[in-house]
């Protein structure tokens, strides 16, 4: 969990110091007050682009320096002894360090805005190691549509949550849609190209996608089959699989080197994980989610975050951060009543709302903070 959480010029926030609790932390506030704004800045700690995939440009904050920062301390409580499994982890181990609070940062400086910059412990590292340290998820209105949108959509949502379960998988995916990338500008070249340099990136797609798709397997299976063995009720059961990229019927180097003058022409590579999607159905009531109502498309997906977030803390002893943007308003009572329950000691959850009284159940529980302007 995270035990402070600072913001410089980040969006609309010059400067803002907070020391979330564990457990529930409540962002109200006026529209506009910057409550996703915060939920945004959390999801910038994990890899990716953050909640909204925004450009690092656009959040610099307007009429502030040009650069931004995001900074915060990871408390060890509960992250768990067992839970940071990582090569990260094991260095510090290894260095005779203690493992205490971990600080970890990131942002984009005023002469280079567009790049990226993280820190863990002051040293430079990747985005995609952050995934080491936390898992964070979110639901915002944004992802309402998620089963109606295209596939690319799914597969993010699935690799957010694949990525909690497999802190490798970022890297693999970068290392897949780099091998990808280059592929795909060497068949576009003019002439015949160098079949050697084809058939390496092609083999490192292999590896790095055979890596991405038993990842995402597993953890279509293991929730899969968590779901479906859920008598909560309150939340529809989802029923999960994966269509597009079926990894076990043919060797992706094979089914590469077999569609070279294909993607030619295509100008794009046609086979391989980047094109699987996440299938939802509405378990009970046997139907695809995209035909689900309004309401049971967020219920679906609401009940997939929530088994997922059990089922990392089982496997891997660290409850995810939860941002649920804007979740609590669109809930009737007894479902609200649910979600709280649902959710109490499961680790540090971040909700926002416009109305104080939405809350008022889980009062006792909550680090409360009010947003305001700037
Ligand atoms: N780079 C930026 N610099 C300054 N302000 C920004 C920047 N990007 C966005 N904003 C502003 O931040 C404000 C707060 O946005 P945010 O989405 O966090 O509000 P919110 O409290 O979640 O509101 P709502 O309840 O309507 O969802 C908006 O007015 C937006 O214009």
């Amino acid at each position: 969990m995270l035990s402070r959480l600072v913001l410089t010029d980040f969006r609309n926030h010059a400067d803002l110091t907070l020391q979330p609790g564990a457990g529930f932390v409540v962002l109200t506030g006026a529209n506009g007050a910057g409550k996703t704004n915060i939920l945004e800045a959390v999801s910038l700690l994990a890899p990716g682009r953050g909640l909204r995939r925004a450009a690092l440009g656009e959040m610099a904050r307007q009429g502030g320096a040009g650069g931004f920062g995001v900074a915060a301390t990871l408390c060890p409580s509960a992250r768990g002894e067992t839970s940071v499994a990582g090569a990260e982890r094991d260095q510090h181990a290894d260095a005779g360090s203690p493992i205490g609070d971990v600080d970890i940062a990131t942002g984009a400086l005023a002469a280079a805005p567009e790049r990226r910059i993280v820190r863990v412990q002051g040293a430079t590292t990747t985005a995609n190691t952050l995934a080491e340290w936390l898992t964070v998820l979110w639901l915002t209105p944004a992802m309402d549509r998620l089963f109606v949108a295209p596939a690319g959509e799914r597969r993010g949502f699935l690799d957010r949550l694949t990525l909690a379960l497999a802190p490798g998988h970022a890297h693999h995916a970068a290392r897949y849609e780099a091998a990808m990338r280059a592929r795909n500008r060497l068949l576009g070249d003019e002439g015949r190209p160098d079949a050697d340099w084809l058939s390496a990136l092609e083999a490192q797609m292999a590896d790095h996608g055979d890596a991405l798709d038993v990842a995402r397997r597993e953890t279509v299976d293991l929730l899969g089959a968590r779901l479906a063995g859920e008598t909560d009720g309150a939340f529809p059961r989802a029923g999960l699989a994966l269509d597009g990229w079926a990894g076990d019927a043919a060797p992706l180097a094979v089914a590469l080197a077999q569609g070279r003058a294909r993607d030619a022409a295509a100008g794009r590579t046609l086979v391989g994980p980047h094109r699987v999607d996440l299938i939802v159905t509405h378990h009970d009531k046997a139907r695809a989610a995209s035909l689900a109502s309004t309401g049971e498309q967020k219920a679906l997906l609401l009940g997939i975050v929530l088994a997922h977030a059990e089922l990392v803390a089982e496997r891997t002893g660290q409850a995810p951060v939860l941002l649920l943007d804007e979740v609590a308003a669109h809930l009737d009572p007894a479902r609200r009543a649910a979600l709280f329950d649902r959710l109490a000691g499961r680790g540090q959850v971040w909700m926002t709302g416009t109305e104080d009284a939405l809350f008022d159940a889980i009062d006792a529980q909550a680090t409360r903070i009010a947003v305001g302007p700037g």
